[in-house]
This record gives C-alpha cells, sequence and structure tokens, in this order.
C-alpha cells in the first residue's frame, strides 16, 4: 500500500517545485500508471516513493509519504530494501557488474544483507522461475537482450521481497518482445500481492494492464481514474499525454453521428471494434443510433 499525503517538494536548484499538494493511495496488488508531459514530475514522485528524493537529491519534502505504514522520511534509505524496490530506465545501469552470470546477480543484494545461503538460493530460484529467467541461469547479464536485463533488473529488487515496487519507465529503452517481457513481470508482481507504481509512454499497454491511471501536470495530479475514464478525456491532450488512436477515432466518429450515442469513447482496440462493430450493425438496420 501506497499513502501520499499533501505531498509538495523542491529540488535544491529548482525555480519551482517538482510536485505541489499530491494526494493519492495505490491500494495493495494494484497496478497504478502515471503519466504527463515532459517535466510533469512523473520521475520526482517514482524518487520520493522509492525514498531516493531527497534521500539522494536533498530538497524540501513537505507532507508524507508511507509504504505500507512506514514513513519514508523516518526510515534511512537502506532500511527501505525489503520495503519497496526501483526499477529505473535503463537495465544495464542497474547491473551491479560485479557478477559473472544471472543467479550470482540475483543473489548480489542478498549477499549484502547476509542471508543465509539456502534461503538464498531458494528466492533466487523462486524468482528466476517465476520471470522465466531459469533457461539463462548461467548466461552472463551483459549477454542478455534488452529485455531480458530489465527482467533481471526488476529480479534483482524481486528476490528482496518488497511490498511495494516502483518501476520508472521500464520499457523506454526496450523493443516490443522486451516490453512484453516486462509487462509478463508486472503479472506476476500483481498475482504477489505487490503494490506497483508505474511510469509509463506506453499508452496502449497502459489501457490494457493498469488497474488506475494518474495524470501529472506541472507537478499536481489533474486526473485520477480508470484507464478508461483517464485516456479517453478529452483534456488529455492539453496535460501532455497524446490520446489513443481508437479514441481519436471514436471521437471524430461521434462528431458526426457515427459512434453509438452515450457510449464511453475506447481505449482499447477491442472497445474500438465493438463500438464501430455496433455502428456498421446500425447501418445494417437503416442508420446510425
Ligand atoms: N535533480 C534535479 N534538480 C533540479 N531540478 C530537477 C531535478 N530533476 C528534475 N528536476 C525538475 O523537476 C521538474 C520535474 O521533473 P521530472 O524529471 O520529475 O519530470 P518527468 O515528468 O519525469 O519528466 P520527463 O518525462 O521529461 O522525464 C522539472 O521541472 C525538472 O526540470
Amino acid at each position: 500500500m501506497i499513502e501520499v499525503e499533501k505531498l509538495s517538494f523542491s529540488y535544491p536548484t529548482g525555480s519551482r517545485p517538482a510536485l505541489v499538494d499530491v494526494s493519492f493511495a495505490v491500494r495493495p496488488a494494484e497496478l497504478c500508471a502515471v503519466v504527463g508531459g515532459d517535466g510533469a514530475g512523473k520521475s520526482t514522485l517514482a524518487g520520493v516513493v522509492s525514498g531516493t528524493v531527497p534521500h539522494l537529491t536533498g530538497g524540501d519534502v513537505e507532507g508524507s509519504v508511507r509504504v505500507n505504514g512506514r514513513t519514508l522520511a523516518d526510515a534511512p534509505l537502506s532500511g527501505l530494501v525489503g520495503e519497496v524496490g526501483l526499477v529505473m530506465q535503463n537495465p544495464f545501469n542497474q547491473i551491479s557488474g560485479a557478477r559473472f552470470s544471472v543467479r550470482e546477480e540475483l543473489a548480489f543484494g542478498l549477499e549484502n544483507l547476509g542471508v543465509p545461503r539456502d534461503e538464498m538460493a531458494e528466492r533466487v530460484d523462486t524468482v528466476m522461475r517465476e520471470l522465466g529467467l531459469a533457461k539463462v541461469r548461467d548466461r552472463s547479464p551483459y549477454e542478455l537482450s534488452g529485455g531480458q536485463q530489465q527482467l533481471l533488473a526488476i529480479g534483482s529488487v524481486l528476490v528482496m521481497r518488497p511490498g511495494v515496487m516502483v518501476l520508472d519507465e521500464p520499457t523506454s529503452q526496450l523493443d516490443s518482445a522486451g516490453c512484453d517481457l516486462v509487462f509478463a513481470a508486472l503479472d506476476t508482481l500483481k498475482e504477489q500481492g505487490i503494490t506497483t507504481l508505474l511510469i509509463e509512454h506506453r499508452m496502449e499497454r497502459l489501457a490494457r494492464e493498469a488497474d488506475r491511471v494518474l495524470v501529472l501536470e506541472h507537478g499536481t495530479i489533474v486526473a485520477d481514474g480508470t484507464p478508461g475514464e483517464v485516456l479517453a478525456d478529452e483534456r488529455l491532450e492539453k496535460w501532455g499525454v497524446a490520446p489513443l488512436r481508437y479514441t481519436v477515432a471514436a471521437r471524430r466518429a461521434a462528431a458526426r453521428q457515427l459512434w453509438p450515442a452515450g457510449k464511453p469513447l475506447p481505449v482499447t482496440l477491442d472497445a474500438a471494434v465493438e463500438g464501430f462493430g455496433g455502428t456498421v450493425e446500425s447501418f445494417d438496420g437503416g442508420g446510425p443510433r
């Protein structure tokens, strides 16, 4: 569970606050996406919820952030391992470089924590199985595809058994196959009851996979709802987020009475097909409804 209350944050050198009076809560096992234009505050929010901001950046924080009931401001960054894990854009930067194989890399953080050998082996095997990394267990992390490297970065956090995961644009450097691997991993997190905050630009994926979408504009939450509610909102472009092509097509059709009256605009291909299918059927019956 993530609970953010009246959070405002300014970087030491920032000319204006990066976050302004942000409040929201993410329930256990919920996948909550954060979208917004350039400089809206998404990475800063990811940093505050994972504890790296202000611990590593400095700056002024007002309000509170709690992760599974624990107030982040009261905890040292090292004390948050096992509570909240952060996965960043470039998996390459998250690989330690100190270990020769995927299996050893996954064990690295646990070794540092002094986790007993048997438990370490069990946790590493479990994560490899869950994320589909077992087949590359003895390969060098540097020989993996970008998608597999990102899975390894996710796995390295998952072995710590955090209740909350924060992923800051985990697919931005990946091709479509890599992106599939990451979204399959997000399903695994959900099945395990992990609360997830995901910064992501791939709106089609979010529309299908997220439980909830927050929109940030100039550091403030301007929308909070289901993907269907938020991504079909006519203000989306004004908030700096490009609308989905299904929504745009249906909006144009609606302006010409070619979209079923009262039907929400679609954010997925399936919903678009269903809506346009209804329009086609209504023509068969003599005209649009
Ligand atoms: N380390 C920093 N020091 C000072 N200002 C910063 C720092 N990092 C970000 N900012 C500023 O804080 C604001 C929010 O930036 P942030 O990176 O959180 O936005 P974002 O939504 O993630 O943007 P993008 O999508 O472009 O990555 C911006 O005005 C940015 O210039």
